[in-house]
Formats: C-alpha cells, sequence, structure tokens
C-alpha cells in the first residue's frame, strides 16, 4: 500500500538522510521515491564533476565554483557546505514551493547540511536519519564494487568517513544499513509514524471541534 499524503491536509515534512559516503544512502532515497511518488527528492547543486551516468538535474546541477557562488549570494541555496573539497548545496525554491504543497522533501546531505537544514525557518519540521555501514570493511567494499570513484577518491573518503559518522547523535534516528530490504522496510516505517506527528497534521483542531460540537448537539 503506497501512503498518499492528502496535501490539502498535511504539512510537508524536511527528511535528512545523512551517511558517510558508501553507506547506501543514495540506494535508499531512490527506494523511498519509488515508494511514494509524492516524496519530492532535493536535487543539489555541485561543483563536482558529473560521474559517468549522472545526469544534469537528475542527480545534481552541476555548477563552476562562480556559479555556484552566484547562487549562494543571490541567497538561493537552503544550505551548502564543501564536502569531499567540492560544493554542495540544496537550492530553497523547490523546497519551498514542495512544502507549501503539503509534499515531504527528502534531502541526501552531508552533516553539515543537516545541521543548517534544522537551523532554517523550515527547520521546525525536519526528520532527520542517519545511515550507518555495518563495518567499515564493508562500506570499503561497498565504495569500490559501486565503481564510480578513483582509488585516491576512496582512500579519502573513507578517511574522512570518521569524521562524518561522529555527528550521528545529532540525528533523530540512526540505522545501520546491513540488509537493504530491511534496511528499507524501516525507513518506511519511521517515514509513515513521522507523517501522523501532531505538528504535521494541522486538520486536527477542526476534527476535534467537530467531534466536540457533535458531542454537544447530543448533550
Ligand atoms: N551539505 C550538502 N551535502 C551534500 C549535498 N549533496 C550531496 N551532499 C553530500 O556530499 C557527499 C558527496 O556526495 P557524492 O559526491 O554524490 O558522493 P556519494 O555520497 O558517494 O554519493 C555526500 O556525503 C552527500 O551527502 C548538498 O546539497 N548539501
Ligand atoms: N545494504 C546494502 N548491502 C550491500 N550493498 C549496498 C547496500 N546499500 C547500498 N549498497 C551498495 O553500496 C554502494 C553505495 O551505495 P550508495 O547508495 O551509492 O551510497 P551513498 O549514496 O551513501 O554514497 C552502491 O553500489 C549500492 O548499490
Amino acid at each position: 500500500m503506497t501512503p498518499v499524503p492528502d496535501p490539502a491536509h498535511r504539512r510537508g515534512l524536511l527528511i535528512i538522510l545523512s551517511s558517510p559516503s558508501g553507506a547506501g544512502k543514495t540506494t535508499l532515497a531512490r527506494r523511498l521515491m519509488a515508494w511514494d511518488p509524492t516524496l519530492r527528492f532535493s536535487v543539489s547543486a555541485t561543483t563536482r564533476p558529473p560521474r559517468p551516468g549522472e545526469v544534469e538535474g537528475r542527480e545534481y546541477y552541476f555548477r563552476d565554483r562562480e556559479g555556484f557562488m552566484a547562487m549562494v549570494e543571490r541567497g538561493q541555496m537552503l544550505e551548502h557546505a564543501e564536502v569531499f573539497q567540492h560544493l554542495y548545496g540544496s537550492p530553497a525554491a523547490p523546497v519551498e514551493a514542495a512544502i507549501g504543497a503539503g509534499r515531504d522533501v527528502l534531502f541526501d546531505v552531508d552533516w553539515q547540511g543537516g545541521q543548517q537544514i534544522r537551523a532554517s525557518a523550515l527547520g521546525k519540521h525536519t526528520l532527520s536519519i542517519f545511515i550507518l555501514p555495518p563495518s567499515m570493511r564493508e562500506l570499503e567494499r561497498r565504495l569500490r564494487q559501486r565503481g564510480q570513484d578513483s582509488a585516491e577518491v576512496i582512500a579519502a573518503r573513507m578517511k574522512k568517513s570518521r569524521d562524518e559518522i561522529s555527528h550521528w547523535p545529532e540525528y533523530d534516528y540512526v540505522l545501520i544499513n546491513d540488509d537493504l530490504e530491511r534496511t528499507e522496510d524501516r525507513l518506511r516505517t519511521i517515514v509513515s509514524a513521522e507523517r501522523l506527528r501532531i505538528s504535521q497534521q494541522p486538520h486536527l483542531v477542526e476534527a476535534v471541534r467537530a467531534l466536540n460540537s457533535e458531542f454537544e448537539e447530543r448533550a
């Protein structure tokens, strides 16, 4: 059953997925999007060159440093950070439009992005989930098996992963991504439950008021 939130009744959630590179957040984000087509994915801007198969506007908006910083200076970024010697950032306009329409927005950002989104004006309605690999050995195996980065890049990312992992206490949930199916199932459970928080259901006041008026009529 695909949970289709009623945009008229729900307040959009900002769902933040973070993890060390290679832990599985892109894979899990894609699976969440397949599970619930009403979810909007926040496509980031980056100065990192595209990997084979990456498409402008799908995985990222690929910019040079000047173009990226122009977006920052124009106040078009909800957050941005330097990660692995490249700039990454979340354009604000698509996020504001989606949240305004009662849609949840999914972010694949590092711990710096997570901190900035939580501190932003939209930060009241965030759900943040940190994905851990089952082991460093498995993390390295996944980076190698993915075949998208050079040996040097993999070594640099493995070195940085300890620092990334140290931010796990800042998140609402932590999932160890050992079995992919089980992790995906847990992710769906978390999103489904968080959508039912009182803060995400502005129509509850009306619903209770209707119950009370019905009660008075019966009295
Ligand atoms: N702060 C921030 N981090 C981002 C953004 N987009 C991607 N990242 C992070 O940048 C890191 C590198 O991303 P990428 O080069 O796609 O490598 P991957 O993590 O192995 O897929 C990852 O840890 C992402 O979480 C963004 O818009 N903002
Ligand atoms: N639970 C898992 N078990 C085995 N391989 C996985 C698992 N989750 C992801 N992977 C694989 O690990 C590699 C890195 O996953 P990816 O989603 O690109 O990570 P990230 O976006 O965090 O860098 C990919 O080849 C992906 O298919």
